[in-house]
């Protein structure tokens, strides 16, 4: 179908579907199944190649990757340059997204530990990244999820890095400064608070409001408009704060839609984070290293010489060879009481030219550059 079949209010004008410009409802029943019949049928087509794939991994390859990013994000990106409407781009890549983790499923399953409990926002950009049939684990510390991937007991791990509104997640870069496993991929998720109750809450009798920290942080000025005079109480995690009121008629809680879902809880007031923009970017980790998807970023830890200009040898060379930064954040390298290590992301795959030129001339000048890893620019 061409853009020109279907009007901007995404009505579909019936003429190329219909003989009659009036069909009746039957008639466009009718279509549908037959459309399904036809989806149905090309669905089972792609997990047989989906099969074959895994065979052919089995085959060829000592211990076979069956998670491939880099192909999951270059099929996405065509879902997307291809489309015509009326869905969106998003839609159908979520669509597409979902297709491809029923694929990978029955290649392999595949384990992801996330930074729990359930319900948490690391758990819904786990789900955003692998679809709904990644076998996802909740773990209670950053520390324990890299543990998890390094000792195998999960193929990838999630954690947050950063937040739009309260900054980085220290804890995640001081994670890396000790491991050995690679970023294979980022995902950003835009955080909706919401106010949330249980069927026993009294709404007019709310006095206690839970929450993590951060989002009470998000949601200050709504909760001062709206419940001035409700206490509110920090807890460990959003997810902790939804199993908190299923006992409290008298309280409620701030969370995200995955922790109503997960406790069974209703959403009293949707979107309620003072900054509409709220966004959180977490990273994928595992054990191999991802090739070129065609757009990608790479993620550094530099540990500089204690000398002026240290910085400066850093960023001449990326900008000598046109190599645009997304972010530099500065942590100490404990034990070394005034050494620092940068975390640099750029835009461009370490085994690209122009990139392993630039890091090439770096490593000369600093005491360790590591590449955390190279993998494909979130796509959803
Ligand atoms: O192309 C592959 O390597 C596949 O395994 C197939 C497929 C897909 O369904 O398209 C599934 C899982 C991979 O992560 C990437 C793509």
């Amino acid at each position: 179908m061409s853009n020109s079949d279907s009007t901007t209010n995404g009505t579909a004008k019936n003429g190329w579907l219909f003989n009659s410009t009036k069909p009746s409802l039957d008639q466009i029943r009718t279509r549908i199944d037959s459309v399904d019949q036809e989806i149905h049928r090309l669905l089972n087509e792609r997990a047989t190649l989906a099969e074959h794939v895994a065979i052919s991994k089995k085959a060829n390859e000592d211990s076979p990757l069956f998670y491939r990013p880099e192909r999951e994000a270059q099929v996405l990106r065509a879902v997307m340059q291809r489309n015509q409407g009326p869905l969106s781009n998003e839609t159908v890549a979520r669509l597409f997204r979902e297709i491809m983790s029923a694929c990978l499923a029955l290649e392999a399953p595949q384990t992801v530990a996330y930074l729990g409990p359930q319900g948490t926002f690391t758990q819904g950009a786990a789900l955003k990244h692998f679809g709904a049939d990644a076998v996802t684990v909740p773990i209670a510390n950053i520390d324990e999820v890299f543990r998890e991937v390094e000792s195998g007991n999960a193929h990838y791990g999630v954690v947050p890095i950063e937040n739009s509104s309260e900054g980085v997640v220290n804890h995640t870069l001081d994670s890396f400064i000790s491991s050995p496993l690679n970023v294979i991929g980022e995902v950003e998720l835009r955080i909706h608070q919401n106010l949330l109750i249980s069927d026993t809450t009294r709404v007019d009798s709310i006095t206690r409001i839970y929450s993590h920290q951060q989002s009470l942080a998000q949601c200050r000025k709504w909760l001062d408009g709206h419940f001035p005079k409700a206490e509110r109480v920090a807890v460990s995690s959003n997810a902790e704060a939804a199993r908190k009121i299923k006992s409290e008629w008298h309280s409620a809680a701030i969370a995200g839609e995955v922790a109503a879902k997960e406790y069974d809880l209703t959403i009293l007031n949707a979107k309620i984070e003072d900054n509409p923009n709220n966004t959180t970017r977490f990273l994928i980790i595992g054990r191999e290293a991802v090739p070129v998807s065609g757009d990608d970023k790479t993620s550094l830890l530099i540990a500089a010489h204690d000398k002026a200009g240290a910085l400066l040898d850093i960023l001449q060379p990326f900008a000598k060879h046109g190599i645009s930064l997304t972010s530099i954040e500065t942590r100490p390298a404990l034990p070394d009481k005034w050494a620092y290590v940068f975390f640099i992301d750029l835009v461009g795959h370490q085994d690209q030219p122009h990139v392993r030129a630039a890091l090439d001339e770096i490593s000369a000048t600093v005491k360790e550059l590591r590449v955390l890893g190279s993998y494909p620019r979130a796509v959803l």
